[in-house]
């Protein structure tokens, strides 16, 4: 393992626990600052996630986000692989997928122009941290050769570190929205 990539998993282990005590504490309101932030975008197809374990939950933007375009969400092709978006809609018939995260039983694939993007922890710089499957990287790659994509990664405030490693293959966030409001990045302004 790399130096980054240990560095990863010590951050990775003490963000995991900051986000779980921040979903138990329950806030109120933790979806509407994303809500407000996809209202600019409404129409263009866009990639939420059905969350697990203790990820914010994005659900009430998806199903906003629904009324104006179409909605999707990841599906796990195969290890070192992008990840692929099936359509969703509030009341699409779900599975279990790899992992544990549900995926639709059946539709259409699409190719997002925006994704809200789970993750363990975030930077100011537009950083981020997974479960180190490396599939958002490989994804948002992908995605942005073909063209612009915005990526959103939403997390409690709680889940913030200093500085992540970078490495070279780490795809930015455009954007950071958390229950309490819209993250400053000012080294992608
Ligand atoms: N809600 C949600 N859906 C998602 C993701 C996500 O992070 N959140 N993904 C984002 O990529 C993909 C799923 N990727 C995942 C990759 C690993 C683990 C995981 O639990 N890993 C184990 C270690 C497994 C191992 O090493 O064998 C762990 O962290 O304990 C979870 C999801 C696609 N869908
Ligand atoms: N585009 C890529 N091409 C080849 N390897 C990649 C690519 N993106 C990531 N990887 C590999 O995947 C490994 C895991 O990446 P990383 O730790 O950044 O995952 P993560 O972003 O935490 O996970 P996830 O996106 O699945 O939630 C990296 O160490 C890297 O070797």
């Amino acid at each position: 393992m790399s130096a980054e990539a240990e560095a990863k998993a010590v951050l990775r282990r003490d963000a995991l626990l900051r986000r779980k005590a921040a979903h138990a504490a329950r806030p109120e309101d933790w979806c509407g600052m994303l809500r407000g932030v996809l209202s600019a975008h409404r129409g263009r197809p866009l990639a939420g996630y059905m969350a697990i374990r203790s990820e914010i939950d994005p659900r009430p933007a998806m199903v906003g986000a629904a009324a104006y375009g179409p909605v999707c969400v990841p599906v796990i092709d195969g290890p070192e692989q992008p990840l692929r978006f099936r359509a969703w809609h509030p009341d699409a018939a779900m599975i279990p997928g790899t992992f544990g995260a549900h995926t639709p039983q059946d539709g259409d694939w699409l190719e997002p122009e925006v994704l809200i993007v789970p993750l363990v922890a975030f930077d100011r710089l537009g950083g981020r941290l997974g479960y180190g499957g490396g599939f958002y990287d490989r994804t948002l790659q992908a995605l942005r050769r073909r063209g612009p994509v915005v990526a959103i990664g939403f997390a409690y405030a709680a889940q913030e570190v200093a500085a992540l490693p970078q490495e070279a293959t780490d795809e930015p966030l455009d954007l950071v929205v958390t229950e309490a409001g819209v993250v400053d990045l000012p080294g992608r302004d």
